[in-house]
């Protein structure tokens, strides 16, 4: 599996532990940065950059997902979910790891690297991984909805009127 990673300064330390495990277990890791710890950098482009990797590899048939990092990881949630395709969460436990694939099929997964331990945190990335997605109808359908609204700006559905 090729796994894209980016953070900010708040993750890098979370980040360089997690490359070097991953990378033992045979996975290919693209590193988004930041190279070296800057208290003032900004998380939006490395994990823009990640999730554009991932959309990228999807396009290509290239198995892959991505892991971003922040203090919270809210942050880098929104930065890599404004990049089309990418359906990423923000995951808390094993629980929300393992949902995150099957309910969602989501392509990256955000955590906050002050939130937890690191072996926590590599726990629900490993889950993450590990997990596929069912392809349950009723999930499938709604991933299709987040989709349409993406590419069209418009979605059907029982709700419709309610869009504005
Ligand atoms: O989690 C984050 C964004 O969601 C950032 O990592 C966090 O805001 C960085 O905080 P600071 O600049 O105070 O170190």
């Amino acid at each position: 599996m090729r796994i894209h990673v980016a953070t900010d300064h708040a993750g890098l330390d979370f980040s360089q532990q997690l490359q070097e495990h991953l990378r033992s277990l045979g996975h290919e890791v693209i590193d988004h940065g930041p190279a070296e710890y800057d208290a003032l950098d900004d998380y939006p482009s490395f994990c823009i950059n990640a999730a554009l990797g991932v959309a990228r590899d999807e396009r290509d048939g290239t198995a892959a997902l991505g892991v971003v990092f922040g203090g919270s990881g809210n942050g880098e949630q929104m930065a890599a979910n404004k990049v089309a395709g990418i359906r990423a969460a923000l995951v808390w436990n094993d629980s929300t790891a393992t949902l995150a694939r099957e309910h969602n099929n989501a392509n990256v997964i955000s955590i906050g690297a002050r939130q937890h331990p690191v072996e926590d945190a590599i726990r629900f990335i490993e889950l993450f991984i590990q997990t596929p997605f069912p392809g349950d109808e009723r999930h499938v359908r709604r991933i299709s909805q987040l989709g349409e609204y993406e590419r069209t700006g418009a979605i059907a559905g029982k709700h419709v009127d309610q869009l504005n």
